[in-house]
Parts: structure tokens; C-alpha cells; sequence
């Protein structure tokens, strides 16, 4: 009996148009509670898987179940119990990011006096109750990043995932951002993320796979990939050895 809440069985994508499979054959499971890092190169199919787990984007094959169900048959059960937080700001420019946190809090059935106190405790816990009223199109990178992270898990998802969350981010934003994840897995959240970031990931995640052309080419905790590795001391050695040297470029 496994206890995954996330069930990915051969699963792959290939785009409309497309010569190649972005996801090829793909097998995996994730057990609650963890933090799980998908790791790999540019192209490598990061977005897409995470885009498929959270229903957004449909496999051209395979089934992945998220707690036991299928988006075919289950997808508004499956929508309640994630959250999603985008590589893109999913944010309204010309509006607060109260009024932004509001927006998305009704979204997920939220509303009165218990929307109103969770987006004003989750503002201060993210470090941004002083600009609450301002438009979210004067904010610095590192506040949108915080805002969106909000917008996801206002409804206290039972499963997290996270697109890239600290791209493009100061250090004293990734720690709030990373901090406040920590909290949030902590408290019961599992939590499937997306980076390039591979020391962050190294001290963040329980479990990490790396991914190349579509497919896992290494799965475990980071301490067991790096044990594994010929002369790896860190995650940047395991990747390495792992995917190459070569740039990964494409358009
Ligand atoms: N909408 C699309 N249509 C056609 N091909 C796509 C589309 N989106 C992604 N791809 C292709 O699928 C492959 C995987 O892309 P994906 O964005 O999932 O990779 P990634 O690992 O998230 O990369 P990055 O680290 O650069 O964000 C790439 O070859 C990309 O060109």
C-alpha cells in the first residue's frame, strides 16, 4: 500500500506540433508530507510535468492521479485540495495586492471575515502589510513573488505546487519565501517545486528528482545523490555529471 498523494504512471506530453516528447514514459510517486524538487537544464520539462500535476496542461499519455483521483473524473475535488503558484505572475498590475488577495481568496470559495484575516496575516507573515494598499505594478520582483506565493495557498492547499517560486529573487526574499514554505510543509503541506537552484534545493528538499529530455535520470534524497556520485560533494556536482556540460538552448 503506498501512501503516494501524487501517482504519475507513464506518463508523456508531446505539444501540438512538436517533433519530440517534452515528457517521455514518465513514472513517479510522491508520499505526503514531502518536499519534492524537480530538478533539471532548461528544456528538460520541469514546467510541463508540474503544469500536468496541477491539471493544467493534459498528457497526450499515461494517468496521474493526485490523492487517489483523476482530473477526468474528480477535477473540483483535485482543484480544493492544491494549490498552484506559477512561473508567471498570475497578479492584476493596476490593483492592491490586498485587492489582488481578495480576488483570488473568492476564487477558492473564500470570503467575509475569514478572507479578510488570512490575506492580512498572510501579508504580514510574508513581510508585506506596509504596501498592501499599493498597486502590485510599483512592487520589486521579489514582492510580486511573495504576493503570488500568497494567491496560492490562501485556502490552505493539502498539496503545494511551486513553479520556479524564487526566480529572479534577492536572498532576503528566497529566505521569506523558503522560510515560509518550511512553515507551510511543517503544518502538513506536501510540496512539489520546480528550481534551477541547486543549493537551495540541496538544504530545502526531502526528496529531489533530476530530469533530462523529458525523462528522471535520478531519483532520492539529496544526501543519497550526492553518496552516489563518483566525487560529488554537493547537488551542483550530482547534476552536473548527471546532464552534462553542454548548454541546453532551444526556441
Ligand atoms: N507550448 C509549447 N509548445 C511546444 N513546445 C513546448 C511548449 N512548452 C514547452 N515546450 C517544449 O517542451 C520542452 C520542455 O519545456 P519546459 O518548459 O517544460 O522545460 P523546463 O525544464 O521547464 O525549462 P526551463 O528550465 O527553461 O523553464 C522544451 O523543448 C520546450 O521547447
Amino acid at each position: 500500500m503506498t501512501d503516494a498523494v501524487i501517482q504519475i504512471d507513464t506518463v508523456s506530453k508531446k505539444y501540438k506540433g512538436a517533433d519530440n516528447y517534452s515528457i517521455h514514459h514518465l513514472d513517479l510517486d510522491i508520499e505526503k508530507g514531502e518536499i519534492y524538487g524537480l530538478l533539471g537544464p532548461n528544456g528538460a520539462g520541469k514546467t510541463t510535468l508540474i503544469s500536468m500535476l496541477c491539471g493544467l496542461l493534459k498528457p497526450t499519455a499515461g494517468k496521474i492521479k493526485i490523492n487517489g483521483l483523476s482530473f477526468k473524473e474528480n477535477a473540483k475535488n483535485i482543484k480544493q485540495a492544491i494549490g498552484v503558484v506559477p512561473q508567471e505572475y498570475a497578479l492584476y498590475p493596476t490593483l492592491s495586492a490586498y485587492e489582488n488577495l481578495m480576488y483570488f481568496g473568492a476564487m477558492y470559495g473564500l470570503s467575509g471575515t475569514t478572507l479578510k484575516t488570512k490575506v492580512i496575516e498572510s501579508l504580514d507573515h510574508l513581510g508585506l502589510s506596509k504596501f498592501k494598499n499599493k498597486k502590485v505594478s510599483t512592487f520589486s520582483g521579489g514582492m510580486k513573488r511573495r504576493v503570488n506565493l500568497i494567491a496560492g495557498i490562501l485556502h490552505k492547499p493539502e498539496i503545494l505546487f511551486l513553479d520556479e517560486p524564487t526566480v529572479g529573487v534577492d536572498v532576503q526574499s528566497k529566505n521569506v519565501i523558503i522560510e515560509h514554505l518550511k512553515m507551510l510543509n511543517a503544518n502538513g503541506t506536501t510540496i512539489v517545486y520546480t528550481s534551477h537552484h541547486l543549493n537551495e534545493a540541496e538544504t530545502f528538499c526531502t526528496q529531489v528528482s533530476i530530469i533530462d529530455s523529458g525523462t528522471i535520470v535520478a531519483s532520492g534524497t539529496p544526501k543519497e545523490l550526492i553518496d552516489n556520485t563518483n566525487d560529488a560533494q554537493n547537488l551542483e556536482d550530482v547534476f552536473i555529471q548527471l546532464t552534462g556540460e553542454a548548454l541546453r538552448d532551444y526556441a
